[in-house]
């Protein structure tokens, strides 16, 4: 656990970065600080690891005052991933990936092998060990710099928006592949950005930030959605929030009719039983359906299923695409206003 009591920071020239910031950031969850820019998230986390000392209050670790702990073993602690990576360009991809271990004084053959394991954990080749950072592309990097920070098994990982300069695609399949590494290492997480979408994907926990660094709402993702604090929150939030919450509520509420039909149309199934298409009464041709996995999928997608079949309901499949049900029109018209209420509420 990380806690900061009553934090202030204060630079040189009298820029009140962080004003008397309180939180806790819990163990083995990912924590994410969110706001505009210039709102101290940057500052906020290098107090953590102590880039930046805090000018009040105090951050505990486990109960130990990070400022009674010296630099380099406090970091030896905490990973530490930036935008653009910040790899040494000189040195090789395997050797970067293993700067820690070496700085521990592991043997070089053990550093390298645990760079190697820890490459193909991240989803890259270990072809690529060989080579330069330049030789990579973006996203291989940000997956080299994630590699790098977990490379000593660190308890603790601080992120500063390391998914910021790469593309789209590129910069969800980096998000995907930190869900699912975190799935398995349980670390604890502080993650940086100023992206709302990726604040609420990523965090269990999701601190918004405003200019001046307060604190103006600390929530799991689904509470803040159904409840932003006030109207900066609000603001932030976006337009859509009604429609993003759904993707905190499992599809797995929705009542599903066995039969592959809904009056005016019927589901055509292909000969392993997975569906083809719609087809309406009396016609011949296959219209394009929207489906959604009963298990994996949340309502917003479902919800998307309906309002891409011609009959307005969604068909649902299992893990390996066979026809499991299909959600009418009515099942969902029940559904998304009990969605409003907030998770945890009953
Ligand atoms: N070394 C410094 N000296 C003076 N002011 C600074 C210094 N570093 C940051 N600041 C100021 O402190 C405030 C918070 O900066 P910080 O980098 O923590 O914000 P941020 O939320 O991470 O912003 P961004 O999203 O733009 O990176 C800003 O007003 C910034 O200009």
């Amino acid at each position: 656990m990380i806690t900061f009591e009553g934090v202030t920071k204060r630079y040189g020239d009298g820029t009140v970065a962080v004003d008397n910031l309180s939180l806790q950031v819990p163990t083995g969850a990912v924590t994410v600080f969110v706001g505009p820019s210039g709102c101290g998230k940057t500052t906020s986390l290098r107090m953590i690891n102590r880039m930046i000392d805090a000018t009040e209050g105090r951050i505990l670790l486990d109960d130990r005052d990070v400022r009674s702990i010296d630099p380099p073993t406090l970091r030896r602690g905490i990973g530490y991933v930036i935008q653009q990576a910040g790899l040494f360009p000189h040195r090789k991809i395997v050797d970067n990936v293993a700067t820690v271990p070496y700085l521990l004084g592991w043997d070089k053959k053990k550093a390298r092998a645990r760079a190697m394991e820890l490459l193909e954990r991240v989803g890259l080749d270990t072809k690529l060990a060989g080579r330069y950072p330049f030789q990579l592309s973006g996203g291989q990097q940000q997956r080299v710099g994630v590699a790098r920070a977990l490379a000593a098994d660190p308890p603790v990982l601080l992120m500063d928006e390391p998914f910021s300069a790469v593309d789209p695609v590129v910069r969800t399949s980096l998000q995907d592949e930190l869900l699912r590494l975190q799935a398995e290492l349980r670390k604890t997480i502080v993650f940086v950005t100023h992206d709302i979408d990726e604040a609420v994907k990523l965090g269990d926990h999701v601190a918004v930030l405003r200019v001046g660094g307060r604190l103006a709402q600390l929530a799991d993702p689904a509470t803040l959605l159904a409840e932003p604090a006030d109207a900066f929150v609000e603001g932030f939030l976006g337009k859509d929030r009604g429609i993003r919450r759904l993707s905190f509520v499992p599809a797995s509420v929705l009542a599903l009719r066995a039969e592959p039909d809904v009056p005016g149309w019927s589901v055509v199934l292909d000969e392993d039983g997975r569906p083809a298409g719609w087809r309406a009464d009396g016609g011949d041709g296959l219209l394009p359906f929207g489906s959604f996995d009963v298990k994996k999928d949340s309502l917003r997608t479902a919800l998307d299923a309906a309002l891409l079949a011609p009959s307005g309901a969604a068909i649902a499949v299992d893990e390996d695409g066979r026809f499991a049900g299909v959600v009418t029109r009515e099942v969902l018209d029940e559904a998304l206003p009990r969605a409003r209420a907030v998770p945890g509420d009953g």
